[in-house]
C-alpha cells in the first residue's frame, strides 16, 4: 500500500551551476547523500561561466523532495531555478483543450460552419430554442462551477487554485462518459452573484455540476438554480458523494452480515457532503444517524447559527446523544468521515460495535489512515486512489450526467440518485464481494453504463425525462 504522500516518484530540478564555484560531481554526491537517486541529467543551457542542468531524481515522497531541495539550495554556486515532479508536469499548460469535431478545409466549409451559413442555424434556434439541444454543444456539455471555497478538504483556497481540480473533473467526464465539461471557477463568493452568473452562462450547457462550494451557501445556491433553470443542477460534493457512500454501504453491510436500516451510523463533518449523505441514509431507511461537527454532536434542543443544523438536529440523533466524537461513537456500526485529516482516533475505532465499517473520506488526507485503522475494522474505505475501496464521487458524476443528458432530464430526483447508488453497488457481484472489494473500480467501464441506464429509467418514472435516449435524439436531430 502506498504511503499518504503517494509512493516513490521522480522530480526534475533545474539548476544553474557556476562552474568556478562548484562541480557537478559535488552536486551529485550531495543528492546521493540526501537519499536521492539521479536517473537522468540534461544540459539545457551553457555559457562561459554557468551550465543549466535538468536533473531527474528518484525520491520517496514530497517530503523527501523538500530535503533534497534544501540541500541543493545550501551549496555555494548552485542556483535552484525550478522543481517539478511528475504530478506538476502533468499539469503544465492545463489538462484539457477544445478540439473541433470537423475540419475546415476550404471556403465552402468555412461558409457553412461560420458566416454566412451559420446564420440559418442561428435563426432556427431563435425560432425554436429547444433546437439548441440538437444544433449546439448543449446536448453534451456540463459546466463544472466552483467558487474555490471548499476545494477537496483544503478549504477556501480561491478560484485559481481550484482550477486543477475542476480541470481534472472535466477530464474524467470526457474519458469516462464522453461528456464535454468546462471548468468554470468564479471570482465571487456571493450567493446571489454566483446564482446570477450560473444562470447567465446556462444557455451553453445541458447540465451544471456545482463543485467545492462550501456549506451552507451551497444549499441555497443549488436549490435556487434547480428551481430557476430547466437543466439539471447537481452539487457533486453533496449528492455524488452520498450516492457512492450508499453504494459502498449497501455492499459493506452484506460483507459484515448486518441490516443497513438497523445500523448506528456516526458521521463527522456536517457540511455539504455530510448533510447530503445523511439525507440519503434516511431515505434508505436508516434511522440512527448521529452527526458530529467541530463543536460535537448535533442534538435537538441546541440552537445553531447554521440553519441546516437546526433541520439536522430535528431529523437525526433519535437518542439525543451529546458530546464529542469519542463520546458518541461507542457501539456505532458505521463511521463516515467527511471532515478533515486525523479526526478519528484508533481509540475511537476500538469503541465501535463488532465488525466496524469505517469510511474515512476526507481528501487528500482521511480522518484515519487504513494502516492505523485496519487492525480494528472489518471494512475500511477512503476517497483515495491508492488504497482499496475508493469511495469517491467519480464513480457517480460521469454516469449520472451521461444519463440525464441522454434523456434530457430537467432535474435529478432522489429516485434517480437512489437508482444510481443501487446500480453502482450491483456492479460488484455477490461472489466477488469481500472486505477489500465493496465498490467497483473507477476504471470499471460497466459503472458508467449501469448508472446511465438506471438514472434514465428513474428519470422516466419520475417524469423529468424529455427524450427517450441520445441515440433517438441523434436520429431525429432536425426535430
Ligand atoms: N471521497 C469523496 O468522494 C468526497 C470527499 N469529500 C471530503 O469531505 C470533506 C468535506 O467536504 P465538504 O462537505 O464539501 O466541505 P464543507 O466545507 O461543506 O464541510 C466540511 C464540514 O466538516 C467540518 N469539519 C472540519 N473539520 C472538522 C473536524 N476536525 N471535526 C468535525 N468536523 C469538522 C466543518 O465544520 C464543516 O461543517 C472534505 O475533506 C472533502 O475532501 C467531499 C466530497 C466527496
Ligand atoms: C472528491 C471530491 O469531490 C472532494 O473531495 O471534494
Ligand atoms: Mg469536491
Amino acid at each position: 500500500m502506498a504511503g499518504l504522500n503517494g509512493g516513490g516518484t521522480s522530480v526534475i530540478v533545474r539548476l544553474e551551476i557556476h562552474k568556478e564555484q562548484v562541480t557537478f560531481g559535488k552536486i551529485a554526491t550531495a543528492i546521493g547523500d540526501a537519499g536521492g537517486d539521479i536517473v537522468a541529467v540534461d544540459v539545457t543551457r551553457a555559457s562561459k561561466t554557468t551550465t543549466t542542468r535538468d536533473i531527474t531524481v528518484q525520491v520517496s515522497d514530497p517530503d523527501h523532495t523538500e530535503v533534497i531541495v534544501k540541500v541543493l539550495k545550501s551549496i555555494p554556486g548552485v542556483k535552484l531555478i525550478n522543481v517539478s515532479d511528475q504530478t506538476f508536469l502533468m499539469h503544465l499548460g492545463g489538462k484539457i483543450e477544445v478540439t473541433p469535431k470537423i475540419p475546415i478545409k476550404n471556403r465552402d466549409d468555412l461558409s457553412r460552419v461560420y458566416t454566412p451559413g451559420v446564420a440559418r442555424v442561428c435563426m432556427a434556434i431563435h425560432e425554436d430554442s429547444s433546437k439548441a439541444h440538437s444544433l449546439t454543444i448543449k446536448r453534451n456539455t456540463v459546466a463544472v462551477v466552483s467558487d474555490g471555497t471548499a476545494v477537496l478538504g483544503l478549504g477556501n483556497i480561491g478560484p485559481e487554485a481550484a482550477m486543477p481540480v475542476m480541470e481534472g473533473k472535466a477530464m474524467l467526464f470526457k474519458q469516462m462518459a464522453g461528456v464535454d465539461a468546462f471548468p468554470i471557477c468564479l471570482d465571487t463568493q456571493d450567493t446571489e452573484e454566483i446564482i446570477r452568473t450560473v444562470k447567465a452562462i446556462a444557455p451553453a450547457f445541458g447540465g451544471i455540476n456545482l463543485e467545492d462550494i462550501s456549506s451552507p451557501r451551497c444549499f441555497e445556491i443549488e436549490e435556487r438554480l434547480i428551481n430557476e433553470l430547466d437543466i439539471p443542477v447537481f452539487h457533486d460534493d453533496q449528492h455524488g458523494t452520498a450516492v457512492v457512500i450508499l453504494a459502498g454501504l449497501l455492499n459493506a453491510v452484506k460483507v459484515v452480515g448486518k441490516q443497513l436500516e438497523s445500523c448506528k451510523v456516526v458521521i463527522t463533518g456536517i457540511g455539504a457532503a455530510g448533510i447530503a449523505c445523511t439525507k440519503m441514509l434516511l431515505a434508505a431507511g436508516v434511522t440512527n444517524v448521529i452527526g458530529v461537527d467541530r463543536h460535537g454532536a448535533i442534538v435537538r434542543g441546541e440552537s445553531y447559527t447554521n440553519s441546516m443544523w437546526d433541520w439536522y438536529a430535528n431529523n437525526t440523533n433519535p437518542f439525543e446523544l451529546k458530546g464529542t466524537l469519542s463520546d458518541v461513537i461507542a457501539d456505532a456500526d458505521i463511521f463516515i468521515g467527511l471532515s478533515g485529516p486525523g479526526v478519528l482516533k484508533v481509540e475511537d475505532v476500538k469503541k465501535m460495535a463488532t465488525d466496524p465499517i469505517v469510511f474515512a473520506m476526507a481528501n487528500p488526507t482521511p480522518e484515519i489512515t487504513p494502516e492505523e485503522a485496519e487492525p480494528y475494522v472489518r471494512v475500511m474505505a477512503t476517497g483515495r486512489s491508492d488504497y482499496p475501496n475508493q469511495i469517491n464521487n467519480v464513480l457517480c458524476f460521469p454516469g449520472i450526467f451521461r444519463g440525464v443528458l441522454d434523456c434530457r432530464a430537467s432535474r435529478i430526483t432522489q429516485e434517480m440518485k437512489l437508482a444510481a447508488a443501487k446500480a453502482i453497488a450491483a456492479v460488484v457481484n455477490e461472489d466477488e464481494l469481500s472486505e477489500y472489494y465493496i465498490i467497483p473500480s473507477v476504471f470499471n467501464h460497466a459503472v458508467v453504463e449501469k448508472v446511465r441506464e438506471a438514472v434514465m429509467e428513474a428519470a422516466f418514472e419520475s417524469g423529468v425525462a424529455r427524450r427517450r435516449s441520445q441515440r433517438e435524439t441523434q436520429e431525429s436531430h432536425h426535430e
